[in-house]
């Protein structure tokens, strides 16, 4: 069985630690909008910081092609120290005199955020070079952002083979949760895949089939798998060109042993917008002039009773048109759902994804879910199957 050494297994009194996290988080008027990224690193940074180690972070923001003032981490920094609760200092440089004479001004105990690496082409490049460079401000490496682990860059990767290495604790809890989800679950295992097109999640498909007992399709992309039964779908967002990859998918689930679930009736609407007049029918009323926008009350009592034999779940990607009331209500019911099965102790249920946490925050159910992951192409990626090289580089 793999295994990752954790932060339990690292001696950092007195040590620099380069903590690599992610602080990639929404800002508007150069304020952090929200605070789930940060509160999450909370547990690592502390951890390291009242052993005595001084707490070095590394963290990317956005996509700057070089130095970009207008993508400096020193934004993110008192956003941070307020969710710390303790002073946080800034250094304008992630490497060299600046960065090496920041961290030595900081005692054992105190936390200092190094500039955006990616202000360096040799982050995103991987260059041993840099990766030395980083290295040298360091003894020992932690990585805790699972959300940037499918990136192979210097300080998500590199770092990691020329130093010794942990999984913080967000980084832990995420490896934990998802091998609870899909290595090693309990079934029957449900998967819940929503979202706008099934040309976005074809790997995530292919692989799920493989792994899980019932495959619940939502969403848009339920539209492109109802055709390729040869359902009149409308005006509908539906990927036509695609339905015999869909067909594919469900020929190879069923080969697996997967029960692809699919609406049994939508809620229609001839207008992409909120509130807009619509109507619940069958599958197979759906008139020419109509678009589907969400899942009918049949269909939510269908996903809940095959979650209420279920002991596991995975969830990426909405029912519906979420953002647009009242066409969240098919998301809404069925998190409500999961999450009081969670809440009851039978339900082991991890979702992610960006709109999903969005859409299980809406919904209030994110709190009792199992876990609920802040990656969202880390996440898919896993769900692909796909290795992440932020991850593999920690195994022991
Ligand atoms: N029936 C539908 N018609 C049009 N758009 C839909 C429908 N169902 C869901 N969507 C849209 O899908 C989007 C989310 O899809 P996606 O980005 O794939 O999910 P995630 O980010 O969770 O992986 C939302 O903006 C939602 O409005
Ligand atoms: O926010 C992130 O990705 P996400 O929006 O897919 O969760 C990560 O920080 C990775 O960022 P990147 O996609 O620019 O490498």
């Amino acid at each position: 069985m793999t295994s990752f050494r954790t932060l339990d297994d690292a001696d950092v009194k007195g040590k620099r630690v380069l903590v690599r996290v992610d602080l990639n988080v929404p800002m508007e008027d150069g304020k952090v909008t929200d605070l789930t990224r940060l509160e999450r690193i909370v547990p690592t940074l502390t951890d390291i910081a009242d052993r005595g180690g001084k707490v070095v972070i590394l963290a990317h923001f956005g996509r700057p092609k070089g130095v970009d003032p207008s993508q400096s981490l020193k934004a993110v920094v008192p956003a941070l120290a307020d969710v710390l609760k303790r002073p946080v200092a800034f250094a304008a440089d992630c490497i060299g005199e600046v960065a090496a004479q920041a961290v030595d001004a900081i005692r054992p105990g105190e936390i200092l955020v190094l500039e955006n690496t990616r202000f360096h082409k040799g982050e995103e490049k991987n260059e041993p070079d840099f990766v030395k460079a980083l290295a040298a401000n360091g003894d020992l490496f932690v990585a805790d952002a699972f959300s940037a682990a499918h990136r192979a860059h210097a300080s998500t990767e590199g770092l990691g083979r020329v130093m010794p290495a942990y999984a913080g604790r967000t980084m832990q809890a995420e490896l934990d949760a998802l091998t609870r989800a899909l290595e090693k679950p309990e079934r029957p295992v449900v998967a819940v895949v929503g979202g706008a097109k099934v040309s976005t999640k074809l790997d995530l498909l292919g692989n799920l089939s493989k792994k899980v007992d019932f495959l619940v399709i939502g969403g848009g992309m339920a539209n492109t798998f109802l055709a390729a039964e040869g359902k009149a779908v409308g005006k509908s967002l539906c990927e036509h060109d695609l339905v015999d990859t869909a067909r594919a998918i469900v020929a190879e689930a069923a080969k697996n042993g997967c029960r692809i679930v699919l609406p049994v009736d939508v809620v229609c609407a001839k207008e992409f917008k909120a509130n807009a007049s619509h109507r619940v029918c069958g599958i197979d009323e759906v008139a020419p002039e109509e678009m589907i926008l969400d899942i009918g009350p049949k269909s939510v009592e269908h996903v809940v009773s095959i979650l209420g034999r279920a002991k596991t779940l995975v969830w990426n990607g909405p029912f519906g048109a979420f953002e647009l009331e009242p066409f969240d209500n098919g998301t809404v019911s069925v998190a409500e759902a999961a999450a009081e099965l969670t809440r009851a102790g039978h339900l082991v249920s991890v979702a992610g994804g960006g709109d999903t946490v969005a859409a299980l925050n809406q919904a209030g159910a994110a709190d009792r879910f199992t876990y609920v992951s802040t990656a969202g192409g880390a996440f898919l990626e896993w769900l692909e199957g796909k290795p992440l090289p932020g991850v593999d580089v920690l195994r022991t």
